[in-house]
């Protein structure tokens, strides 16, 4: 996601040392008793870890046998659930006070962004202004009219591959960035293009503004209403500068489409479509300041996350030519001769993407081997709650572990195991036909936060990936040693890059054309599939490896 996301991240806070207290006691606050092991560390100072917090964060779980751990950054409350069930039972079940955000006081008050969506708290009326409007504009029925579009930049993105795969990271962010740019405004990115500079540079502020642990204020509000003219209050007057920038980069993709709707040149998107409603009704001020909050999220937002889903899927994909071979087949079973035909793949019906079934499980298998947001965002508890007899104060910062339900051996038996068979219809021998639940269902966050952009995001990836798949052979350097697995560290994570081949497909090579089992047609916009029962976590001696040690931040 989009840096903008690190106001999240910035509310609680990077801080080297911190009071850890594993919580055991019923129904108390912080009196908690001492005992060797499992009971309490109280005034230990520990690292928070900066790699791969997830892991470790398993791992405590772990050790103290509680899938609810807790521990506190300077003075704030940080509870971490390790577990399908209390992420099910809190995030989703108990929704309506597990779904504010923590706030950042540099970012939402002093610099202005408080109205964001990713920011803004739960409780305030405009959070479900945004969520209908994003439903209404990134909703099934939405996405099927961007999918011409969507198809167009896929191919470009392959072709793009295929002349350098050597710019993999290039080509992929080129690729999400044109989309949304084109769905958000109607606007068509150029090579060096300005619109992308002003969004980079949004980014950029928004990143410092809420560099975790850099700013006293996020932990001691008060100091807020410190005149900026104060010898010392450099930090507020930064923090009006950006305020004041950021305003003007949001106007303006905003204000060039305001343009081309008054001259009557724009291209239908979203935004467009929202401001000049079917039935010529017009919006009010406060409609249109929605509006545009709410597009600008869809830049934050699909950002950095498609980008990295869609980077571990190429990386995936050279590590596993049996699966690239096997999507290869399914893909030339639906669109036929079309199959490596860079120029018929334009006019191919993008509708037949619905009757990929294994490329469909490979993106699910793509989002749980390597998940995107490890740790979702974070959320804000906004009264006391009692959970299995722990008392959890108001305004702690909820954190799910994503990736430790996705790693569950339980949920996911062999869970480092890379294989979109788990999700598949059933067909292989050794495979026991018992599904595993769809991780989506963890993978785009929970309860009223939950992503709105989730179908537009599943989309626009198994369009990349029909594209690279149908066109591009993705393999290692010949002779070249099997990389290690290794995952970035960030809001959002990728696999580590490692050299890759991509050459254009050879239809010589390619097994007989096998029918593809049809699915059916994409449905109306439908509520989320229910969750599965939750099951408890074995131990899992793989969890407990930690990885070599790698560069990267931690937002906790
Ligand atoms: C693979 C792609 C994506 C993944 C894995 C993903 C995942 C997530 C996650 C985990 C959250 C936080 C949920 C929570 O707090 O519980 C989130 C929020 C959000 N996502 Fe996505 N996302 C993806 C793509 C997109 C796209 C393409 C868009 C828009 C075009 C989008 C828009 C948003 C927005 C606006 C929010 C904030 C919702 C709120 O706070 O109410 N996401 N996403």
């Amino acid at each position: 996601m989009h840096s903008m996301i690190l106001s999240l991240a910035g509310a609680i806070s990077l801080i080297t040392f911190c009071h850890f207290i594993i919580r055991r006691a019923k129904h108390t606050r912080l009196q908690l008793p001492p005992g060797p092991r499992g009971s309490l560390i109280f005034g230990v100072k520990q690292i928070l870890p900066t790699i791969e917090p997830w892991k470790t964060y398993a791992r405590w779980s772990e050790e103290f046998n509680d899938a609810v751990i807790s521990f506190r950054v300077y003075n704030r409350r940080v509870v971490v659930l390790n577990s399908a069930s209390a992420i099910t039972e809190l995030l989703e079940e108990r929704a309506n006070i597990y779904s504010d955000r923590p706030m950042s006081w540099m970012y939402n008050v002093i610099c202005g962004r408080g109205k964001a969506i990713f920011n803004i708290s739960s409780g305030d009326p405009r959070h479900k202004q945004y969520r209908r409007i994003l439903q209404k504009g990134l909703g099934m029925r939405a996405t099927r009219d961007y999918l011409p579009l969507i198809q167009q930049e896929s191919a470009r993105l392959a072709a793009g591959l295929l002349q350098n795969p050597g710019e993999l990271t290039t080509h992929v962010q080129r690729n999400s960035a044109a989309v949304i740019m084109k769905v958000a405004f109607g606007y068509t990115i150029t090579d060096d293009d300005p619109f992308i500079k002003v969004a980079e540079e949004a980014s950029k502020i928004s990143g410092w503004a809420t560099q975790p642990g850099r700013w006293l204020v996020d932990h001691h509000p008060i100091i807020r209403f410190i005149p900026s003219w104060f010898p010392g209050a450099g930090w507020k007057r930064q923090g009006f500068e950006w305020r004041a920038r950021l305003r003007y980069l949001s106007e303006v993709p905003h204000q060039w489409l305001r343009g081309q709707m008054n001259s009557g040149t724009h291209a239908d998107c979203f935004t467009s479509r929202l401001l000049a409603p079917e039935g010529g009704q017009t919006v009010s001020v406060e409609e249109e300041d929605a509006i545009k909050w709410a597009a600008g999220a869809l830049y934050a937002g699909a950002g950095d996350t498609t980008v990295s889903a869609i980077i571990s899927f190429i990386r995936l994909m050279a590590l596993h030519p049996k699966v690239q071979m096997k999507a290869q087949a399914e893909i030339r079973a639906a669109f036929g001769d079309a199959l490596g035909a860079a120029d018929k793949k334009e006019d191919s019906d993008p509708s037949q993407i619905s009757r990929l079934p294994y490329l469909q499980a490979i993106l699910k298998e793509v989002l749980r081997f390597a998940p995107v947001g490890n740790l979702a965002l974070p959320h804000r508890l906004t009264e006391d709650d009692v959970y299995r007899g722990y008392l959890i104060p108001k305004g702690a910062t909820i954190i799910a572990n994503v990736w430790a339900v996705l790693h569950d051996p339980a949920i996911y038996p062999e869970p480092y195991k890379f294989s979109p068979e788990r999700f598949a219809p059933c067909e292989e021998e050794h495979h026991d036909h018992t599904h595993q639940p769809d991780p989506t269902q963890w993978a785009f966050g929970f309860g009223k936060r939950a992503c709105p952009g989730e179908h537009f995001a599943e989309t626009t990836m198994l369009f990349a990936m029909v594209n690279i798949l149908s066109r591009c052979t993705i393999s290692l350097p010949k002779e070249a040693p099997i990389p290690v697995v290794e995952f970035t560290t960030g809001i959002t994570s990728h696999i580590k890059g490692f050299p890759i081949v991509v050459e254009p497909i050879r239809l010589d090579e390619f097994p007989p054309l096998v029918s593809a089992p049809a699915s059916p047609p994409p449905a109306e916009d439908k509520p989320r599939p229910a969750r599965v029962p939750c099951v408890p976590r074995e131990s899992d001696p793989i969890r407990n490896q930690d990885p070599p040690p790698q560069d990267g931040w931690c937002w906790l």
